[in-house]
């Protein structure tokens, strides 16, 4: 079925401020101290049909970093860059069960491969793959192909949340000395993390994120110029861990309730997409206790219910 956009446009903007109370059984996330400052109660969301319509409502307009969503794109420029083999001989395609920032199966299992590359281990791993002499050539290529699936120069990165984050970084810090120990990490453990704190500060808007999902929802193929701007079959990699993985500990019940493939971030921000129809950007900085908008994905599942959206 395709998605009705004149009855979506209809009555987006009364679902979202009904389900705004959602965020009051959550909370913003605190360990990165510049994301604590986010408008607890906000929501807002875009919808990027194929034919060019789009729909918002409520917050769309708020800045947010992209924070892991950012993994599903320098997995893609890693693999553009090196090819599959060389990415997946660093990191593999199964999900964990466990929080994002777990180090616990990095010990468990050998050789200290991390599980996926949407893990905090297995994104740090991706970045470290990325061509480019510097971290900055590196950020700046991811900043980039970001711009460039957005369709829109004005992702930036935003610098506070980029300090905040490297300042605070502990537990990525270790996770990264583990995996040099490892020699799972072929690179120098702070350039390679400030890639990684770089992409993680991307600073985007539910539009711009709703138009890289639809073109990820187009196989790649830029929906305005029909210029491939990705490989489709990198584009399946991307859709598959996003639904095994994207939605952290909690994938498996996301794909049960929504049932497309999704990313999300702590900022509150999830892409989402309807494949070959149309690309979501939401914000909702209130988290559930998997670390997933807690408003999003009951506004995702409204609307997957609705639109009958499910793959399965
Ligand atoms: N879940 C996330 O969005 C994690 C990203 C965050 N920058 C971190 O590494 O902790």
């Amino acid at each position: 079925m395709t998605t009705d956009f004149r009855d979506l446009s209809e009555r987006l903007p009364g679902w979202v401020e009904a389900y705004r109370a959602y965020a009051a059984e959550g909370g913003v996330a605190t360990y990165i101290p510049e994301l604590a400052h986010a408008p607890q109660r906000a929501l807002g969301i875009t919808l990027h049909h194929r034919s060019g319509t789009t729909v918002s409502a409520g917050d769309a307009d708020l800045p947010f970093t992209l924070q892991s969503i950012s993994k599903v794109f320098t997995l893609l420029l890693a693999l553009m860059d090196r090819g599959e083999r060389a990415v997946f001989e660093k990191v593999g395609m199964e999900p964990t069960g466990d929080v994002f920032n777990s180090m616990l199966k990095l010990e468990l299992v050998q050789p200290g491969k991390p599980f996926n590359p949407l893990i905090n281990a297995g994104a740090i791993v991706v970045s470290s793959l990325l061509l480019g002499d510097s971290p900055e050539e590196k950020s700046q290529r991811i900043l980039r192909f970001v711009r460039e699936l957005a369709g829109d120069d004005g992702p930036a990165f935003n610098e506070d949340v980029y300090r905040s984050e490297a300042e605070t970084a502990n537990r990525n810090r270790s996770l990264a000395y583990f995996l040099k120990d490892n020699k799972v990490l072929d690179e120098d453990v702070e350039p390679t993390l400030d890639v990684y704190f770089r992409q993680c500060a991307i600073e985007v808007t539910c539009a711009q994120v709703a138009r890289m999902g639809l073109v990820l929802a187009n196989d790649g193929v830029d929906p305005a110029t029909g210029r491939e701007l990705v490989p489709r079959r990198f584009v399946r990699i991307a859709k598959s861990f996003m639904v095994t993985c994207g939605m952290y500990n909690a994938s498996g019940e996301f794909a049960i309730q929504v049932g497309i493939p999704a990313k999300s971030g702590v900022s509150g921000g999830i892409l989402a997409l309807v494949p070959g129809e149309l690309g979501i950007g939401l914000i909702g900085p209130a988290l559930n206790d998997k670390g997933n908008s807690i408003a999003g994905v009951h506004l995702l599942k409204l609307l997957s219910e609705r639109y009958d959206w499910s793959l399965f």
